[in-house]
Parts: structure tokens; sequence; C-alpha cells
């Protein structure tokens, strides 16, 4: 049985440090966005936040950059209270919305002065930081246009500057890889493992598994505003999988896998199923006995590998789970 003083963050293992959460509640009027998340993201490492439309991503983040009350549950970044003392977290955070809200009127460089100053720095260091991270971004050529005539991608890019003016411990990033060329998807997703091996906490919401497949080294699945489970990536090799099995001839195959020499299960219905056959192992140790036998079985086998990334993976069976 869980005490109070467990559920308390800062005595939870790694609770004093990066980011904690504990039974979050919010709700607006009748809706209930969040109903009971817990959550962490240890410093050093990126965490991801995944769940499907409406599952209350936004709502958790906004609660955790201190911009939204819950109405119940506790939170502490780098074990501070951010409902207590909104100030002192929102020094150490870097926030990065799903959509950037911008003084129209002001360039982009203009823009992160001002936030530069708005979190203390003077006026020479606020231009130089503001400088180095319109590089950072690749916005330097568009500097000094105003940042209404900026492209959705090219917004995303200025968000994510003003996220890191202040240098932030905490990074909280929704969606922000969404409007972004492929080229500015992988400097992304660069400048966010950076980031964590500098030793930031970096916790992003995105819809796109695989990307985040990459990137991250731990997620958080929410469904209907609750947190219903936590996976780290380095268990890939542990996990149960679905493979995908190509071969130049389908009877060998299947003869090979009704054979049954590995423990694995056959789970796609042959006769509807081109050149491969989709196969279930408990792991990668799994996964590579059955390749083995396969061909020393004979089998013209072409292609071997997962049927989808390991979040996909998990994000599916949640919905199958799901009444
Ligand atoms: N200000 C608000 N007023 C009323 N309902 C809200 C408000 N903000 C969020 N909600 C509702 O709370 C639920 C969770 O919304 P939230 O934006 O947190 O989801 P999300 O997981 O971020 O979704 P998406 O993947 O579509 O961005 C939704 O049903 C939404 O309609």
């Amino acid at each position: 049985m869980t005490t109070g003083s467990e559920r308390e963050p800062e005595k939870l293992p790694g609770g004093a440090t990066g980011i904690t959460a504990l039974g979050l509640a919010r709700s607006f009027g009748s809706v209930s966005a969040v109903k009971n998340i817990d959550f962490h993201a240890a410093p050093g490492e990126v965490t991801a936040l995944i769940g499907p439309n409406g599952s209350g991503k936004t709502t958790l983040l906004l609660m955790l950059a201190s911009l939204l009350r819950p109405d119940a549950g506790t939170i502490r970044i780098h074990g501070i209270d951010p409902i207590k003392d909104p100030r002192a977290a929102r020094a150490r955070l870097g926030w990065m919305p799903d959509t950037l809200g911008v003084w129209e009127a002001l360039t982009s460089r203009e823009i992160l002065v001002t936030m530069g100053a708005l979190y203390g720095l003077n006026k020479a260091t606020a231009r130089i930081r503001a400088g180095e991270l319109l590089e950072i971004v690749n916005l330097t050529e568009l500097a000094d246009t105003p940042a209404r005539v900026l492209s959705r991608g090219q917004s995303q890019r200025l968000s994510l500057a003003r996220a890191l003016i202040n240098d932030p411990e905490v990074l909280l990033l929704d969606e922000p890889a969404s409007g972004l060329d492929p080229g500015a998807r992988v400097q992304l997703r660069t400048l966010l493992r950076q980031l964590a091996t500098s030793g930031k906490t970096v916790v992003i919401s995105s819809h796109v598994l695989v990307e985040l497949d990459e990137m991250a080294d731990s997620a958080v699945f929410l469904t209907k505003g609750r947190s219903v489970r936590s996976q780290r990536l380095d268990e890939a090799g542990t996990q149960g999988r679905n493979y995908t099995v190509t071969s130049l001839d389908l009877p060998a195959l299947r003869r090979a896998l009704e054979a049954g020499n590995v423990d694995a299960v056959y789970v796609s219905n042959f006769e509807n199923v081109g050149g491969d056959a989709k196969v279930k192992v408990a792991g990668e140790t799994q996964a590579a006995a059955l390749l083995a036998s396969l061909v020393a079985a004979g089998v013209p086998v072409t292609a071997f590998a997962p049927s989808s990334g390991l979040l996909e993976e998990t994000y599916l069976s949640l919905e199958d789970e799901m009444p």
C-alpha cells in the first residue's frame, strides 16, 4: 500500500531532479481533460509524451510549465513547486507551445532580445544569445524581417529559439516538429539529443512516433486523461514484437514457421499476404533465433525486420486494450 509520504514527489527515487508529477487532475467546466496523471522526466534524457488527440498532453504540459493550475496533484520542477513558486520554476523552464504567438511588428531578433530582457539578461548579453540561437535554428537570414512573415516551419524554429533563451534546465516542447521540413526535423532531433546529453530534462509531445523512436530515452503514454504506461526505449530488446518476414518462397516460409522450432507466434493470415508473413516473438534474442532457424531450413528470406517502431507497437497495443 502507498502511504501519503511516499506519494510526495521529492521522496520518490529521482523525484528531486527533473520533473515529477503525481496524481494530476484538471477539468475545464464539465470536461475532465486530465483525470489522473503520474509523470517523471529525468535529467539528461528526452522523455516523450504520447497519446491520441484529446488525451491531455497539452493540458499536462501547460500545468508542468506553471501556466495552468491543477485541480489536484503535485508537481516538482527540479524540486520546486511551480504552484507555490512559479517565478523560480519559470526561471528553469523553457516552453515551446504548439503554436507560437508572436509580437507581429517585431523581428525574430527583437523578439528574442526582448524575451532575454524579460528573463533578466542585460541588453548586450541578450543580443549575443539571440544571435547564437538564430544561428542554431537556422534563422539568421530572416533575423531582421518582421516575424509575421515567417512560414509555419520558420515560426516553429523561432519558437524553439525563444524556449532556449534563458538556457533552461527543463525544456517542454508541444509538437515541436509540426510544420518542419525533413532537414529541420533532423536538426531538431540532433539539437534535442545534444541538450539532453548536456544534462537538460527534455519533454516532447508528438504524434510522429517513428521520430520519437530515434530521439527519446523513455516515453509516457496517456489515454483519456490518464497515464497508462511508461516505457524505456532501451527495453526494446526484451519487448514482445511483431516482425515481418519476407521470402521468395512463401510455402517454404509457411512450412518452416508451422514447424515451430522457435518460440514464435505466427500472427498473419497466410492467405491474405503477398510475399511476407507477420510473426510475434518475445524479444530480440528470439527474433535472432527465428531468423537463424528459417535460414537453416533453407527458406529464402529477403527481409526480416520489426513490423513497426517500438513506440508505435506499444501505442497500438494500448489501443487494443482500450474498451
Ligand atoms: N480551455 C479548454 N476548455 C475546454 N476544454 C478544453 C480546454 N483545453 C482542453 N480542453 C479539452 O481537454 C481535452 C484534452 O485536451 P488537450 O489539448 O490537453 O489534448 P492533447 O492530448 O494535447 O490533444 P492533441 O493531440 O489533439 O493536441 C480535450 O477534450 C479538449 O477538448
